[in-house]
Parts: C-alpha cells; sequence; structure tokens
C-alpha cells in the first residue's frame, strides 16, 4: 500500500481522522506537527515565538521530505500550512504516495476552531469576529494548494467513522 497524505486546513480533523484510520487499517500514523516538536524539542508555539514562521515552514518542508523519503508504510497528517509553502503541494502528486484534501467549510472550521485555539499561533490571539474573518480569507488563498491533493473528502457533518469511510472507499 502507499503512504497515506491527510491534509486540509487547522480544525479539519487531520489528526483525528488519521488515528482512527489508523487503527482500522493497522498502519502508524505520523503527525508532521508532532514530528518536527520532537526534532526541534519545543512545541510548535514556542518555534513560532523564539523562530519566527519563516524557520518553522523550512523545518516543515524537511520533515515532510523526510518523511515522504522513509520506506515505512504509514499515514502521515501535514499541517494545516504544509502544502502552501515550499512548494509541497507538488509533493502531493507524486506517484507513490495517495493524498486526500479534508475539505470543511468555514462554518465546520470556526466552530470547531473557536474553543480550541490556543495551541495554534496563528489564530490564538483573535476574537470571534477577527477568527471568522481570518478563516474565510486564508481558507480562499489556501484552496488553490490544498486542490492539489489527489482526492478530495467533503467532512461537513460527517462522524469520524463516516469519514474514514469515504477514505476506504478510495483506497479499495
Ligand atoms: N466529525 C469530526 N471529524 C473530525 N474531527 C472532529 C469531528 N467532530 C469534531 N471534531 C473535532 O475537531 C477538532 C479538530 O480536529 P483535529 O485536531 O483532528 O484537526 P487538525 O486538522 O489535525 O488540526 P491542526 O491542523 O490544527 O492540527 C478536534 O477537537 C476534533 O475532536
Ligand atoms: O495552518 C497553519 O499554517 C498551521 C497549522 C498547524 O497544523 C501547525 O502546523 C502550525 O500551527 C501552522
Ligand atoms: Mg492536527
Amino acid at each position: 500500500m502507499k503512504k497515506i497524505v491527510l491534509l486540509g486546513y487547522m480544525g479539519c480533523g487531520k489528526s483525528t481522522i488519521a488515528q482512527n484510520l489508523s487503527k482500522n487499517i493497522n498502519i502508524p500514523f505520523l503527525d508532521l506537527d508532532k514530528c518536527i516538536e520532537k526534532r526541534a524539542n519545543l512545541s510548535i508555539n514556542e518555534i513560532f515565538e523564539q523562530h519566527g514562521e519563516i524557520y518553522f515552514r523550512k523545518l516543515e518542508h524537511e520533515m515532510f521530505v523526510e518523511l515522504l523519503q522513509s520506506s515505512e508504510n504509514n499515514i502521515i497528517g501535514l499541517g494545516g500550512g504544509t502544502p502552501c509553502y515550499a512548494n509541497n503541494h507538488l509533493l502531493l502528486q507524486r506517484d507513490d504516495i495517495t493524498s486526500v484534501y479534508l475539505k470543511a467549510s468555514i462554518a465546520t472550521l470556526y466552530n470547531r476552531l473557536v474553543y480550541n485555539k490556543s495551541k495554534r499561533p496563528l489564530i490564538a490571539n483573535m476574537n470571534e469576529e477577527e477568527m471568522k474573518e481570518f478563516i474565510a480569507k486564508h481558507l480562499f488563498d489556501r484552496s488553490f494548494y490544498y486542490n492539489h491533493a489527489q482526492h478530495k473528502v467533503v467532512v461537513d457533518d460527517k462522524t469520524v467513522d463516516e469519514t474514514v469511510e469515504d477514505i476506504l472507499a478510495l483506497l479499495a
């Protein structure tokens, strides 16, 4: 089986869906954000605060390339911004991987992120109105990159199990 790469905006469910998919098909899950934190020995927030976003994007690209190079079979959950920097979107089209964009609407993303923003440095300090506007604009800008995935699964109004089923159908 090819490596499976899940991508999409912050809060679309990459980590949650990947963990469930991993249990279902018994393939290990690697969360790119967690791999970066381990390598840097700092949280994502600390990397942004101490070194800035450009440094983070460099680490993110290096780690993504490294994970794709390994011969191990796994599911990789990307960071929300991974496809949008360093030409990472082109890597999504490699023949030796299956890439899936978990597509969520602005409303779904807002509802999931509004009480869960402290560990997400891009939105951590925004109020509700600012967040709504930010997500709408940001998702619009990023969609170009997300749409380079080989497959798209809409996650709105679906349970975790339903989304996992949709991905399994793509892999069958
Ligand atoms: N049907 C659903 N599918 C996936 N996640 C859901 C669902 N319903 C609620 N959630 C919740 O949405 C939140 C965001 O999910 P998750 O952290 O997996 O997103 P993410 O894409 O990995 O975000 P990030 O890019 O910030 O790491 C979690 O709190 C999760 O429990
Ligand atoms: O959307 C983004 O740009 C980010 C999403 C998170 O997964 C982290 O990778 C980081 O907070 C940046
Ligand atoms: Mg995640």
